[in-house]
């Protein structure tokens, strides 16, 4: 098996020891605090639905394990503009260095270029990344089931919450799924891709979909690629996305989300 996931979250210890040793965790918390530019990320979505639209959190991800280099060409202020000309609700911006090629500044950038609320996209193991996400500007941060323990999923949700951040709560199988609903956040990302082996099906939303309360608000995650595909989602009452490569193999990311979403 290609544990993909586990060579990740091995290499994230070392880049939160390496960013702790930079900055401190409490000046970056000092920083994190004295924002006062807070984005709604759920209630982002929630508006879009409510207006009938898909909830489209629209990803800025240069490569990645399963695909490497997905895009060449790769301006983060273009991309982020052309996502926001053309109806995204929000944005997600991989900062992971090592195996997506992202970046804390493209976090920066991406949200000084717009008003959308943004996601910081990593994979989270230490409180010190939640109030980093914060001080780069982060609205909302990911929260992998598959990566953290109950505990750590509670303390962490405390804290993005305490800091006024909503939490995107993901995951992947049943096992996942009934600890995920312990928690209070409301959005529940469905991950359609294993993340140790790659195999991506939509299926996974949909099997996973009777098992969860209407209280959440799913956001199925991975392997949209077609209308087909969003307007299937959409017959099952699945209105939240979370898109990535189809989008930024595209020459043009935000013409390519009016494509996929609006043109039909
Ligand atoms: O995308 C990968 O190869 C990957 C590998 C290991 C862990 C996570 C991975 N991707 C993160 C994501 O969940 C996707 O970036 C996101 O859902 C968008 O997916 P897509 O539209 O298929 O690019």
């Amino acid at each position: 098996m290609n544990d993909i996931l586990a060579k990740i979250l091995e290499t994230k210890k070392n880049e939160v020891a390496t960013a702790r040793q930079m900055r401190s965790e409490s000046d970056v918390l000092r920083e994190a605090k004295s924002r006062k530019d807070l984005r709604g990320f759920a209630r982002a979505i929630e508006e879009k639905i409510a207006q009938g639209k898909p909830g489209v959190i629209a990803e800025i991800k240069k490569a990645s394990p399963s695909k490497g280099v997905i895009r060449e060409n790769f301006n983060v202020v273009d991309i982020a503009t052309s996502y926001a000309a053309h109806g995204a609700a929000c944005l997600s911006v991989l900062t992971d260095v090592t195996f997506f090629q992202g970046s804390y500044d493209y976090l920066r950038q991406a949200r000084a270029a717009c008003t959308l609320p943004v996601l910081r996209k990593d994979f989270i193991i230490d409180p010190y990344q939640i109030v980093h996400a914060r001080a780069l500007g982060a609205d909302c941060i990911l929260l992998i089931v598959a990566a953290l323990s109950p505990q750590q999923l509670r303390e962490f949700e405390s804290l993005a919450k305490e800091l006024g951040m909503d939490v995107l709560v993901e995951v992947h199988d049943r096992h996942e799924l009934d600890i995920a609903l312990e928690l209070d956040t409301t959005l529940l990302g469905i991950n359609n891709r294993n993340l140790r082996t790659f195999e991506t099906s939509l299926q996974n939303t949909l099997d996973l979909l009777p098992a969860v309360p209407e209280s959440k608000r799913v956001v199925t995650e991975s392997g949209i690629l077609t209308p087909d595909d969003v307007a299937l989602m959409r017959e099952h009452q699945v209105h939240a996305f979370l898109v990535g490569e189809a989008f930024m193999k595209a020459p043009e990311p935000g013409t390519a989300l009016q494509e996929l979403f609006f043109s039909h």
